[in-house]
This record gives C-alpha cells, sequence and structure tokens, in this order.
C-alpha cells in the first residue's frame, strides 16, 4: 500500500484558485486566481512563483502548441504571451449577458479549448441560475457552443480513448459524461455518472488518470474523490486540510503527484484561524496512480 502525503507547497492565499496545469518544460504549476484577475506560474524547483495581473477575472489557463498560454478572461478567449505580459483577444462568447463570466477550461486531445460561462456570483454558488453555456474554441480561432441553461460550468476532462468527454455542471451536484467524437469536435447523449453525496458538497474542477478513473475536487467538502465513471461508484476519498478545494490536476515526475488549488474567499475569519492553508496550492503524493500531460491548445 502506499502511504498518502498531502503538503501545502505554495502558502497563496488565492481568493479562489482554480485551472492547476502542470507544464512539464519548465517543471511548473500554472493556475488561476479568478477573482485577483491573476495567471501564476510554480516553479516547483526553484519554489518561485510568477504572477500576471490581467484586466478582467481569469478562470482558466492552458497550453499552448505554438508558445505561451491560452487563458479565459472575462467572456473572452485569449492567447496570452508570459514573456511580455500582452494578451490578444481570439475570439468572445455571451455578449448579450452583461454578468457572464468564463469558469472552469481544458483543452481536449485534438486541441479545442473547451470552457463554459456562469453568472457572476454574489457570494460563492449564489448566483443567477441557467446562465452559462458551454462552447469551445477551435484551433481556427471559431467558436462552437455546445449548449447552455449552465449554472456553474466547471470540471471538464476526456477518457483514455477520446471517447467520452466528462463535464460537471456544479449546481446539479452530478458528473456528466457525453460520447465525443474528437475528429468533430461533436458530443451526444448526455448522462449521470455519479451524483454527490450531501457532504461532498459541490463537485468543482476533475481530471482523470490513467486508468480512467475520474478524480474530482468537492468545494466546500473539502477533499478530492475518485469515481469509476463505468460503476458509477466511488473508490476513494482524499480530504484536505481546508474546504473549498476547488481542482486537481496530475503533475510532477511522471504526472504521478496530484496538486489541488482551493478558495480563501467565502470563509469568516474564524474559519481562516481554523484553516490557515485556505487559499494554498496542495501537493499530494502516493497515491499510486497517475494522470496524463495536458494537452495543449493547436491554435
Ligand atoms: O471555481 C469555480 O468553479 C467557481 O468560479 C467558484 O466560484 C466556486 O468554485 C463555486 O462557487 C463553487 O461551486
Ligand atoms: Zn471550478
Amino acid at each position: 500500500m502506499s502511504s498518502i502525503k498531502i503538503e501545502c507547497v505554495l502558502p497563496e492565499h488565492c481568493r479562489c484558485g482554480e485551472s492547476p496545469v502542470w507544464e512539464e518544460a519548465s517543471n511548473s504549476l500554472l493556475f488561476v486566481d479568478i477573482p485577483a484577475k491573476r495567471v501564476c506560474q510554480w516553479d516547483s524547483l526553484t519554489k518561485q512563483v510568477q504572477r500576471v495581473t490581467m484586466d478582467a477575472p481569469v478562470s482558466s489557463v492552458a497550453l499552448r502548441q505554438s508558445g505561451g498560454y491560452v487563458v479565459t478572461i472575462g467572456t473572452k478567449f485569449c492567447a496570452l504571451n508570459w514573456k511580455n505580459q500582452s494578451v490578444v483577444v481570439l475570439a468572445s462568447v455571451d455578449q448579450d449577458k452583461k454578468n457572464n463570466r468564463f469558469n472552469d477550461g481544458k483543452v481536449d486531445p485534438a486541441g479545442r479549448y473547451f470552457a463554459g460561462t456562469m453568472a457572476e456570483e454574489t457570494a460563492p454558488a449564489v448566483l443567477e441560475r441557467h446562465q452559462g453555456a458551454l462552447y469551445s474554441l477551435f484551433p481556427d480561432h471559431h467558436v462552437k457552443k455546445y449548449f447552455d441553461q449552465v449554472d456553474i460550468s466547471n470540471g471538464l476532462d476526456w477518457s483514455m480513448d477520446h471517447k467520452i468527454f466528462y463535464y460537471i455542471d456544479s449546481l446539479s451536484y452530478s458528473v456528466d459524461a457525453f460520447d465525443y467524437d474528437l475528429q468533430t469536435g461533436k458530443i451526444s447523449n448526455r448522462r449521470s455518472v455519479y451524483k454527490l453525496e450531501k457532504d461532498e458538497q459541490i463537485p468543482d474542477g476533475m481530471c482523470i488518470d490513467t486508468e480512467g478513473k475520474l478524480w474530482v475536487a468537492c468545494y466546500n467538502g473539502g477533499r478530492v474523490i475518485r469515481l469509476d465513471p463505468v460503476t458509477g461508484k466511488r473508490l476513494q476519498t482524499v480530504k484536505l486540510p481546508v474546504d473549498k478545494t476547488t481542482s486537481c490536476c496530475f503533475g510532477g515526475k511522471d504526472y504521478s503527484e496530484m496538486y489541488v488549488t482551493c478558495a480563501r474567499d467565502g470563509i469568516d475569519p474564524q474559519g481562516l484561524l481554523k484553516q490557515p492553508e485556505a487559499g494554498g496550492i496542495f501537493k499530494i503524493t502516493g497515491l499510486g496512480v497517475k494522470g496524463i500531460a495536458p494537452y495543449p491548445y493547436a491554435g
């Protein structure tokens, strides 16, 4: 049996840390702090952090094949040049919804950047319902809309054989699956593969391991859970010393470590005394499973 170790590797006070992405080329973890409008890069070797501030909430970051990163800022898909900190808008969505912003995003195995939107929250998980939609930015910069009526667009990943797309609309308290056509980027046949239990709270970010099992960060649940999407059973629970766990990804050597982001917003001063590491970056080792490298945006 492996022994699990959980460590706060970066005591960052993220208001809402999200979108952890491992960048193998720089041995670093990318992540965002949404309301702080920040994209960060934590070097796992030097332990140094670089932070770049945007002019609107930035909800996800992904690698870009041609160099630099892509990010979702406000309701825009953008390219970010890390060296000179410049941003170029690639496409816009939800132009009729002034109170909307993008939320979680991830690149598919063919290099399309998937991201969904939501209404801006007045408090964590308090927002106008059904305002969001799911989109993807194709390598040629055209945008495809998949569906709307989304509350909080979150966790997304693809099965190892690229035939299934997994997705979370947080306030449905469900992890869903679609059949996926990698050639065309089309999704179909939506179904639920797991319904969260009460103490697991709100499903947020998600990633898949090489065994095809799903890892879901549970917001307010202070844990990541490992699910078997075939049987619909929870296989494992890993608790963290912070409640507002938002997302997870594999990284480090051979993608054998898990990185977890979390939020600090919405915790009162009393609560912060009990979880001083809220908003930090956590590393979990000894899970005994691995992930895969993130796919880069192909455009
Ligand atoms: O990170 C996200 O996905 C949202 O932007 C956050 O605000 C919270 O996680 C959400 O409130 C929990 O459902
Ligand atoms: Zn999220």
